[in-house]
């Protein structure tokens, strides 16, 4: 990668404090169509982006407007189509030191007639011509025109890259085997112009070097990303020959290919960011159901592939790595498998409980399964990851917003936004029994309308007692007996239970990143708290009752309405 870094900045000019308007480049962009508007501004602003001073877009009249609303930066001439005259063309083309040719042009025959003239006009100025998506179509049939001009770079997908082959060999390829040696010969065959061979490698030729960009890219194809390569390479073409021989490039290496090396490593590294940034929306299997997730990092450690996801709209506690049995494509057939496990697991629920009605001041609640045939099945459609089985769902709403209450910046006592996101959140890693106890919790509260029995029939007092008991033969001072003693919060430890306390651990890594305690305190409260959820591990039965739950009264208002 050294060697490729070093390529690339011996091409691109220092900036200068004597340098004026347009000396880093003008270049031209051909295209924009009725159908295709984005292409000419995606080559256009990526040529710009990099570093060039102005942009020229020649375009069909019906395109001109609508591109010029894209941006003020593109300079839009609606020159092309039955009235082009090569005059007009020629005299802007004087200005420009490359040309991109095809972005959106269209394939229509008599719109292309104007193309030979302007190839010409092009090479008569000596300047770097690139060619991709309808110039190549043009070319195809045309490719004479830049035989042996081997400032011409030609970019085409698989798909391009074979129909020239066809069409400059006289005969069909049948397969797309072989790509180095093929594009080798078709630049030579060309007179050395210079070949981008786009695909999951890019190779580039001229006949009579070849070299690959292999930089990782995205695994997101969608169109456009062509057009930020040819509108780049606009830029880094012209560069490179301004650099001329001070570039000091490899031996055998021209300028043209060092500037498609430019143009390939500069989109798939804009490519591998932004996928990086925003990832792949997938399903992942947790637990019995699925949930919709993000896929953050790949890893093929072992050419076994690992996924870390996160589960979208849940605590980054829960972001986890998983193999590819757990993950599902985000499809309608998968989000119907989604809903389909939902109600299966739903039913299972009922069924176990179905008998057991529990009871509040002896009085029978009406039971889940007694939800009307057609009310919302809510998560059929709004999916589980809008609520956390935490602080945020029930009873602790406002320590939860308490945290968030310090994002605004008006008071400048306050941390920053920045301070903020960036604030290390302390793991606590909660284990998966317990998980499975939050997931249970979450889909009584949300899918079957529950709540839980409150004062607990186990509180978190009696827990922390049983802890502390446990622990009695070790030292006098645990978690447990510090907080009942300091913490003043004996009403509501005698008042909320076992999950209660288990909901405020998905939240607790975040809270005590607040807090002022230095690294060796802070791990030694971890291990406290990871030992205090053991216990809570070996007790679960008794602390997480499944009878906690209880259906709710109708609200009569409601009734009444
Ligand atoms: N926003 C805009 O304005 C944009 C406008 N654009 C403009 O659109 C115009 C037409 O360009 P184009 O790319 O759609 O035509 P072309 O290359 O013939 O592909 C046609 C078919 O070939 C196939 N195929 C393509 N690549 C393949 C591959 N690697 N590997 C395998 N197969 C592949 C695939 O067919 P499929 O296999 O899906 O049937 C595909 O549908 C042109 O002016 C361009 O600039 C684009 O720049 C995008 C953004
Ligand atoms: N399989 C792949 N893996 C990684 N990167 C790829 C892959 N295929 C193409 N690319 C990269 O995507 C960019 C555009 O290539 P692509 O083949 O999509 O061009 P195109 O079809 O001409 O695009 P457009 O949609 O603009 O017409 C190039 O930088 C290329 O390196």
């Amino acid at each position: 990668m050294s060697s490729v870094r070093s390529i690339i900045k011996s091409i691109i000019p220092p900036l200068s404090w004597e340098s004026y308007k347009g000396q880093a480049g003008r270049i031209g962009v051909v295209g924009g169509s009725e159908n295709y508007t984005g292409a000419p501004y995606y080559a256009g602003i990526s040529a710009l982006r990099v570093g060039c001073d102005l942009v020229h877009v020649f375009c069909y009249p019906n395109a001109a407007t609508v591109i010029k609303s894209y941006s003020p930066e593109l300079i839009v001439h609606p020159i092309l189509g039955p009235l082009f005259t090569g005059d007009s063309f020629r005299l802007w083309l004087q200005r420009l030191h490359s040309v991109v040719i095809g972005p959106g042009l269209g394939r229509e025959p008599t719109l292309l007639n104007p193309m030979a003239d302007m190839i010409q006009a092009a090479k008569a100025q000596d300047i770097p011509i690139i060619f991709d998506a309808d110039g190549l179509y043009y070319l195809e049939q045309h490719w004479h025109l830049i035989r042996g001009y081997t400032k011409a770079i030609l970019t085409p997908n698989i798909v391009e890259f074979s129909r020239l082959v066809e069409w400059v060999s006289g005969h069909p390829t049948p397969t797309l085997e072989n790509v180095h040696d093929k594009a080798m010969s078709l630049a030579a065959a060309l007179g050395n112009v210079t070949l981008v061979c786009k695909g999951h490698k890019d190779v580039i030729t001229n006949g009579v070097e070849i070299i690959m960009c292999e930089e990782p890219g995205s695994p997101r194809r969608c169109g456009g990303q062509g057009d930020l390569l040819s509108g780049s390479l606009g830029t880094f073409a012209h560069w490179a020959e301004q650099m001329g021989n001070s570039s000091q490039l490899p031996d055998r290496m021209t300028g043209s290919m060092a500037a498609a090396l430019a143009a390939c490593c500069l989109t798939r590294e804009c490519n591998r960011l932004a996928f990086a940034e925003h990832g792949e929306k997938v399903l992942c299997f947790h637990g019995p159901l699925i949930y919709e997730a993000k896929c953050l990092k790949i890893s093929g450690k072992d050419k076994i592939p690992k996924y870390y996801v996160h589960y979208a709209g849940w605590n980054k506690n829960w972001d986890e790595w998983v193999n590819e049995t757990r993950m599902l494509k985000h499809n309608e057939a998968n989000l119907q498998k989604q809903r389909d496990l939902i109600r299966q697991h739903e039913a299972q629920i009922k069924s176990k409980k179905g008998l057991k009605l529990p009871t509040v001041g002896g009085v029978k609640r009406k039971s889940e399964g007694a939800r009307k045939e057609g009310e919302p099945e809510h998560l059929s459609n709004t999916p589980l990851r809008e609520v956390e089985p935490s602080p945020s769902t029930a009873s602790a709403t406002t320590s939860s917003s308490a945290i968030k209450r310090k994002r605004p910046r008006s008071d400048a006592t306050m941390e920053s936004e920045e301070e903020y996101v960036s604030k290390v959140e302390v793991k606590i890693k909660i284990p998966d029994e317990l998980k499975a106890i939050l997931v249970e919790d979450l889909l009584s509260i949300t899918v079957n309308h529950k709540l839980v029995l409150l004062p607990a029939k186990v509180t978190v007092k009696k827990i922390l007692e049983d802890y502390v008991k446990a622990k009695s033969s070790a030292k006098a001072t645990t978690p447990g007996k510090s907080l009942l003693e300091k913490g003043g919060h004996e009403n509501l430890a005698e008042v909320f239970g076992g999950i209660h306390l288990l909901r405020l651990f998905v939240k607790l890594g975040g809270y005590l990143a607040y807090t002022q305690l230095n690294e060796s305190q802070m791990q030694h409260l971890v291990s406290c708290l990871h030992e205090f959820l053991r216990f809570l591990v070996k007790n679960a039965g008794t602390y997480f009752q499944k009878d906690a739950y209880i259906s709710p009264a109708p609200d009569p208002k409601k009734k009444s309405a």
